[in-house]
């Protein structure tokens, strides 16, 4: 697989403590790759340094082969700034003619895409109305047409369905998916962590100018099969004394004195679970469920960004944080 973005060191600073630093990341041709960081934590920042509209203050980068600021990158990428505003007294035909122009597109093509793109996000019943007379979440539409108009292999969408209801939100990301299976590059800057558990392939976090954990989705929330138990008739020290050949060591979460439990314990498989809970029975305890520990990524959102300024979170590596993200 290639690679799309590649960036060394890139830094952008305001000054103490805003902007960005030494930021190292690749993105692979196809993907769609999550770029998650609290508010001001430099993810625009960044973005704008990539698609062209500011200069680094140090550091590397090539986009799709080709070095930062080179000027052919501009004709391959389509953008679209998390602040978005078009020309209120055209209408959104016109508006994508006036990009298009830009583009250098036009004839009887512009004409074809200009009617693909304002279907494909929503906007074909209302071609003729002017921008002024459009909601917000329309003229946010009106961005993602503009960014796919010259049909570019990878895409800046910065918070992109910040102005959608949750319908035009289900919407785009259908559309995210369509435009992956058609082999385009997706970098999405984005607070919605559905939207990144939904549809990233890799994710980096952002917190205070420096990226604090990167990786797949499923290997940042899950490296390890942690399994959870909630049992009645639970006592202290019921389990102690027994010998355990597979080394699993049970860990209580959770107790009440009543006999409520939860109970966790990190297993190979789920035959391993199974096994466990069939000892549980076995000292007299009631399983009343189980099942695998869900991480989800606010857990991991919230404890990354509580970190922010602590150099020594950056430094825990990421199975770590998953395991203890507090
Ligand atoms: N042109 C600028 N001049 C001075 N400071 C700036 C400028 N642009 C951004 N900053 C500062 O850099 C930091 C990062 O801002 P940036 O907009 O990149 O963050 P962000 O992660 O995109 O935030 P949000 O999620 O709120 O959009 C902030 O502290 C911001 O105030």
């Amino acid at each position: 697989m290639s690679v799309a973005i590649q960036t060394d060191r890139l830094t952008k600073l305001y000054g103490p403590g805003s902007g960005c630093r030494g930021i190292t990341l690749s993105v692979k041709s196809g993907q769609i790759f999550g770029f998650l960081g609290p508010n001001g934590a430099g993810k625009s920042t960044f973005v704008k340094m990539l698609v062209g509209l500011i200069r680094p203050d140090a550091g590397r980068a090539e986009i799709l082969g080709l070095p930062l600021g080179h000027r052919e990158i501009r004709r391959q990428i389509g953008y679209l700034p998390e602040l978005f505003r078009y020309q209120d007294w055209l209408t959104a035909e016109e508006v994508l003619r006036f990009h298009a122009q830009l583009g250098g597109l036009g004839g009887e093509r512009r004409e074809k895409r200009i009617r693909r793109v304002l279907n494909d996000v929503g906007l074909a019943g209302r071609t003729k109305e002017r921008v002024r007379h459009f909601s917000k979440g329309m003229q946010q539409r009106l961005g993602w047409a503009c960014a796919l108009l010259l049909d570019p292999p990878l895409l800046f969408l910065d918070e992109p369905s910040s102005a959608l209801d949750p319908m035009g939100r289900h919407d785009m990301r259908q559309l995210l998916l369509r435009l992956r299976q058609e082999g385009k590059t997706i970098f999405l800057n984005t607070h919605l962590l559905e939207d990144v558990e939904s549809v990233c392939d890799e994710v980096a976090f952002l917190v205070n100018g420096r990226i604090r954990a990167q990786g797949t989705v499923e290997a940042l929330l899950h490296p390890e099969l942690r399994w959870e138990f909630e049992v009645g008739g639970w006592e202290p020290g019921i389990l102690e004394g027994f010998t355990d050949p597979a080394g699993i060591s049970i860990q209580v979460v959770e107790a009440d004195d009543r006999g409520f439990a939860r109970l966790q314990a990190v297993v190979t498989d789920r035959e391993q679970a199974g096994w466990i809970n069939a000892l549980l029975v076995e000292q007299g305890i009631t399983v009343y469920a189980s099942g695998p520990v869900q991480t989800h990524l606010e857990q991991w959102f919230l404890a990354l960004a509580e970190g922010e300024g602590g150099e020594t979170r950056g430094s825990r590596d990421v199975a770590d944080l998953a395991r203890d993200p507090a």
